[in-house]
């Protein structure tokens, strides 16, 4: 295996709008309780059964009340204590026994909610995960990390609330509300719909105070998002940002932006709905519930409509009732929250995968063609038009171009970190995309300017490149990339743990790392994304000696930006716009005047300048 990922070129930053479609960021979307369902499908038995226990431990929970009443309701009407005795008794226990099952049932359905838990998160994560193995590469280098770890923590834990709480509050307090609703119709409809009307006119207010949650929620979630990048984006450059300009840097003021955003979205939010969020706390206050149903029950006993005993049923149960549109509201928020992360997750694991051939084919040789190449991020923009090129087993292609002219572009599609729009890359007569994609990962070697290491010792990190390697090939290969000694250095030598930056390197030390995984790999085509732009001239000196160990004899494609790296180059890409503008040697080019002759002579006069 030698299909080396150092980390591509550059992290795009999510809000980048060039992100396109590809790049894969959107805006918080809630699926639909259908669809929810349908993801749940491994764990529906369990989540219905720990719906109807939850209902039951509800329906069981309501006994104590009734008890409360009807004791006191035998001990109103009894002529004396002794007659109502037996019936206090038998309410009692009613009582007792209603209150055990509760708590048995509610039990129950929190051990069948946890285990439900357990099981879904288990099995989503192993969704995703799969998923992330089978989707494009650059799906990844468009949109970062971020969105893996959203999946994989934010949205994992808003659905662990859903099935440890959230649902067993709403099936429960709905039940509970629904039961002590009967009851009180039963008992007197008209009362009944009067204590029903102050939590249900408090639930209007709550419900126009919400309104504009989703709206608000998704500009809220959206800003909090572009603080946590800029503040990610402020602490990696905060060097910079302290060297040139201290606050007035450009990062701060990105981080400025998306605060004030914040702070707007909030601002927004609380100004809709203040007024209702004001009546809904009067409304859902206990004491005015008391007051409306003491008022309008002396109201109907001294006009003959209801008995006194009657009254208790509403003194007990009716003022109670709204202590379960708490947990409805706080659960049905919790639904919401996971119905969003729901839509995030489905949105992960619904990605077109990275298509595979169905028969694999195997490339004859490392010879690359290019057959009329293009390619759209968005379907809109041609960012690569119809290139037209080949680059011979040991020989070395140059890209170059103006910034944004489709060079790493044109790389990436050789890997398939993007398949083409139009036409075709075959290595050795093979259409990549018949290819399958572990062979052709294993046929070539990235290196890309930023390093990518793992938290692992120095000698795993560059087996890598080939797993099966021996000891002795990896210092065959560290000494090849000009880096044994360095190696040997270090407290434990090849046995040193590196961090996942490769903290303790410098910066060339690193890129030679990386150079033998690739060299050990062993693999017939490398690509090479300027990996020497950053380095001083003793590392660069060090870094071009290795490459020059890693490219003998290969099909080397490098993208340049510092022309005189390239100048023995067995011929020149010249991209512009996406096209290919000039073909060529070096001094071919020069002799043309064309754009590749100005570069050079820009270049010239800035270094010299
Ligand atoms: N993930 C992406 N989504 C959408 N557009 C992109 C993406 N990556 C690059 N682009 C756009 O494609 C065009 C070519 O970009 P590319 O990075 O390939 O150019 P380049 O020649 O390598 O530039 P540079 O020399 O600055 O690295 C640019 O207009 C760029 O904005």
């Amino acid at each position: 295996m030698g299909g080396q990922y150092n980390n591509p070129k550059k992290n795009r930053s999510t809000d980048d709008n060039r992100s396109g479609n590809l790049a894969g960021e959107e805006a918080p979307r809630m699926l639909p309780i259908s669809d929810t369902f349908r993801m749940l499908r491994p764990i529906q038995i369990h989540l219905i059964t720990c719906a109807f226990l939850t209902g039951a431990s509800a329906v069981a929970g309501f006994a104590p009340y009734l008890a409360i009443v009807e004791i006191a309701r035998a001990l109103f009407v009894a002529a004396n204590a002794a007659e109502a005795a037996s019936t206090v008794w038998i309410w009692v226990g009613i009582g007792a026994a209603g209150a055990a099952l509760r708590l048995i049932m509610l039990g129950l359905s929190t051990h069948v909610g946890h285990n439900a838990d357990a099981e879904m998160l288990h099995h989503l994560r192993g969704q995703i995960v799969k998923r992330l193995g089978v989707l494009p590469l650059g799906w990844f280098r468009a949109a970062g990390s971020g969105q893996v770890k959203k999946a994989m923590t934010d949205d994992l834990e808003a659905m662990h609330e859903l099935f440890a709480h959230a649902l067993g509050a709403v099936v429960g307090a709905a039940v509970s509300l629904a039961v002590g609703f009967t009851y009180l119709m039963l008992v007197d409809w008209r009362m009944a719909l009067i204590t029903l009307a102050v939590p249900v006119l408090a639930a209007i207010t709550y419900k126009m105070a919400m309104r504009s949650l989703p709206a608000h929620m998704s500009r809220l979630l959206t800003a909090e998002g572009r603080i946590s990048s800029a503040s990610v984006e402020y602490v990696d450059g905060i060097n910079v940002v302290k060297t040139f300009g201290g606050t007035k840097g450009r990062i701060l003021a990105r981080f400025d932006e998306a605060m004030n955003e914040h702070t707007e979205a909030y601002r927004a939010w609380v100004a809709g709905h203040r007024n209702s969020s004001a009546m809904n706390r009067v409304l859902g206050s206990e004491m005015v519930l008391l007051g409306v149903v003491l008022s309008a029950g002396l109201a109907f006993v001294s006009a003959g409509w209801l008995a006194v005993a009657d009254l208790l049923p509403f003194l007990v149960v009716g003022v109670g009732l709204p202590t379960a549109f708490g947990p409805l509201i706080h659960g049905s928020q919790g639904v919401r929250m996971a119905r969003m992360a729901a839509g995030h997750i489905g949105s992960l694991l619904s990605r077109e995968p990275l298509p595979e051939p169905s028969e694999p084919r195997q490339p004859r040789d490392n010879r690359i063609a290019h057959e009329k190449v293009s390619f759209s991020y968005d379907g809109l923009t041609q960012v690569v038009s119809e290139i037209e090129a080949e680059c011979k087993p040991g020989t070395v292609t140059a890209l170059v171009g103006p910034s944004g002219a489709g060079k790493s572009t044109l790389a990436s599609l050789l890997p398939r970190f993007y398949d083409v729009t139009g036409g075709a890359i075959r290595i050795g007569g093979a259409d990549v995309r018949e290819i399958g994609s572990k062979t052709l990962l294993s046929s070539m070697s990235l290196v890309f300017q930023e390093v990518m290491l793992l938290r692992d010792t120095v000698k795993e990190n560059i087996r890598i490149g080939r797993p099966e390697a021996t000891d002795e090939a990896i210092y065959e290969a560290a000494k090849a990339a000009q880096i044994h000694e360095v190696i040997e250095r270090l407290p434990n030598g090849y046995d040193t743990m590196l961090e996942s930056g490769g903290g303790g390197l410098s910066g060339g030390e690193r890129q030679r790392l990386t150079i033998a995984r690739a060299i050990l790999s062993g693999a017939g085509i490398v690509v090479l994304d300027e990996a020497t732009a950053s380095l001083d001239p003793d590392s660069e000196a060090a870094v071009q000696d290795a490459l020059a160990e890693l490219t003998a004899g290969k099909t080397v494609i490098v993208i340049a930006h510092r022309l005189h790296t390239i100048k023995s180059a067995d011929q020149i890409l010249v991209l512009d716009g996406g096209r290919l503008a000039e073909r060529g040697k070096h001094e071919e080019l020069l002799a043309e005047g064309g754009l590749y002759a100005r570069m050079w002579e820009a270049q010239k006069r800035g270094e010299s300048a």
